[in-house]
């Protein structure tokens, strides 16, 4: 993964990502097994979780991607596998999040390994800047989809109201492929009842996952300039 990104709002908005992490990573206990969330938020947190295994703190972390697994593994933070074990807790990130803590994630297409762990984990912590703070949620939400069922699932988008643009990278040519194999999209809505429009996608055979995220997070540790709220 690289390293915590710079989306615009520069050095003050990089200070709340760090104050929320580090808010969430207080919270994580001697024994705990960590489920390490994925994109430039999370990062933070796992770095700082690095930072307290380097003083001593016993944890084993579960990665929700091949990034938050390469920055754990260069912060020394032991890993182990839903084979082995669940969650105690997970520090994720969010694209957007409401007051009755529902939640769209996958701007960074992680949000089906997201989806798994958190929904294994005992306590689901999600840390974001206040730029994620929505009154109602608009944002695109993330789909994974089976490549072979493009054409279905944007169909289906449509006769829920929707667009659907599948994503594309600049990296490579083609169409951007999630850790699992899968074609990521994104279907766009003017705005939405969250909780409806996830027991929708939630449907739609060949979406394998959407970035929705309802009744899952337990609090959300909103930074800002002057400390962390935490919604719950
Ligand atoms: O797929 C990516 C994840 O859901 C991220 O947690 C989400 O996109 C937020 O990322 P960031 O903290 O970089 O805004």
């Amino acid at each position: 993964m690289k390293n915590p990104k710079d989306d615009g709002g520069g050095d003050r908005r990089e200070a709340m990502k760090k104050r929320s992490a580090d808010s969430a990573v207080a919270l994580v206990e001697d024994g705990d097994v960590v489920g390490l969330g994925t994109g430039s938020t999370a990062e933070y947190a796992v770095r700082a979780l690095g930072e307290r295994v380097d003083s001593g703190l016993d944890v084993r972390g579960i990665p929700t991607s091949h990034g938050s697994r390469a920055v754990a593994v260069e912060e020394n933070v032991p890993l182990t596998s839903l084979d082995v074990t669940t969650p105690d807790i997970v520090i994720d990130g969010a694209d957007a999040f409401d007051a009755d803590l529902n939640l769209v994630k996958g701007g960074g297409a992680a949000h089906a390994r997201e989806k798994v762990v958190a929904r294994a984990s005992d306590r689901v912590v999600t840390v974001v800047d206040e730029t994620k703070e929505r009154e109602t949620l608009n944002a695109p939400v993330p789909l994974e989809v089976l490549d072979f069922a493009v054409p279905v699932v944007r169909e289906r988008v449509e006769e829920l109201g929707g667009r659907f643009a599948l994503r594309e990278t600049d990296a490579k040519d083609g169409a951007v492929v999630s850790d699992n194999g899968n074609v990521v999209a994104d279907a766009v809505f003017d705005g939405y009842d969250a909780p409806a429009l996830a027991d929708e996608l939630d449907g739609v055979t060949g979406v394998v996952e959407h970035g929705l995220f309802v009744g899952i997070a337990d609090e959300v540790h909103v930074g800002r300039d002057d400390g962390v709220e935490v919604v719950r």
